[in-house]
């Protein structure tokens, strides 16, 4: 059987899109997702998503690791996943969908800059050498003095699977600030678990936790990642972290049909 698909990058996080409004893929087959996710055997990407339809909302969004299995909120995943509807003639300029971490609200410019509404953020622990948040992913957050000679995947990896994060584990982000309100990041990803060119879940982690920690007192703050740049903006009322957006390109990469 072939399977039609269409791939999607945001600042270098890559996407295989399957329109699954029929409901036909087989949604537990995690060896089918890995497989497709897979940079030899398959068409490569850091994770997977389906555009499904949704009772309410424009869609619904589910998102697969590249491991195969499904996981938490993708930022730059869902940002692909608006670009992709708007391809498929479900949206034209703004779309409210359902993830797995709820509602998101958002809107498209001519040239497929996306900014994404995630969720509120309302519980930040900061510790000594690093902050721990949720920004409907798990996310590790510190700073680094030399951030282009690090090792993440080695580094990442042995902080993810250590006892602070436990069986669920976390993604890991390393921050460089550049200026009052930009910052360099590199990330490594729960469930791809390598360094991404990009994560957009960890870059909002860090603009909000570069906030909190008085790092920036900006309310937009740009982050420079591995594929490219990204904004984000926020307000904060008393305790929370609201009207949270992840703003950037998502880019249509090719399309074809794969042997399943
Ligand atoms: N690339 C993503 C994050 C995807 C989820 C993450 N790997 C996890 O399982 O926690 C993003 O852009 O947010």
């Amino acid at each position: 059987m072939k399977l039609t698909f269409y791939k999607y990058q945001g600042t270098g996080n890559d996407f295989v899109m399957i329109d699954n409004r029929s409901l036909s893929f087989p949604k537990s087959n995690t060896q089918l997702v890995a497989h497709l996710c897979d940079r030899k055997f398959g068409i490569g990407a850091d994770g997977l998503i389906l555009l499904e339809n949704h009772p309410e909302y424009d869609f619904k969004m589910v998102y697969y690791n590249s491991d195969g299995n499904e996981s938490s909120m993708c930022g730059n995943g869902g940002r692909c996943l608006v670009a992709f509807a708007k391809h498929m003639g479900v949206i034209t300029d703004k779309a409210e969908f359902e993830a797995v971490d709820g509602y998101h609200y958002a809107t498209i410019d001519s040239d497929s800059t996306v900014a994404l509404q995630m969720i509120d953020v309302d519980t930040i622990e900061v510790h000594n050498t690093y902050s721990f948040l949720n920004t409907g992913s798990p996310h590790h957050v510190q700073l680094e003095n030399d951030l282009k000679t690090l090792d993440v995947k080695e580094k990442g990896a042995a902080i993810r699977y250590s006892d602070l994060y436990g069986a669920a584990g976390s993604n890991i982000n390393f921050v460089s600030q550049l200026t009052n309100d930009s910052f360099a990041v590199r990330t490594y990803e729960r469930g791809v678990e390598d360094e991404t060119l990009s994560c957009g879940t960890g870059v909002t982690a860090v603009a909000i936790a570069m906030y909190e920690t008085k790092k920036t007192n900006s309310n937009r703050v740009q982050l420079k990642v591995e594929g490219g740049d990204l904004a984000v903006s926020f307000e904060k009322n008393g305790n929370v972290y609201t009207n949270v957006f992840l703003i950037g390109p998502a880019t249509f990469v090719f399309e074809g049909e794969i042997e399943i």
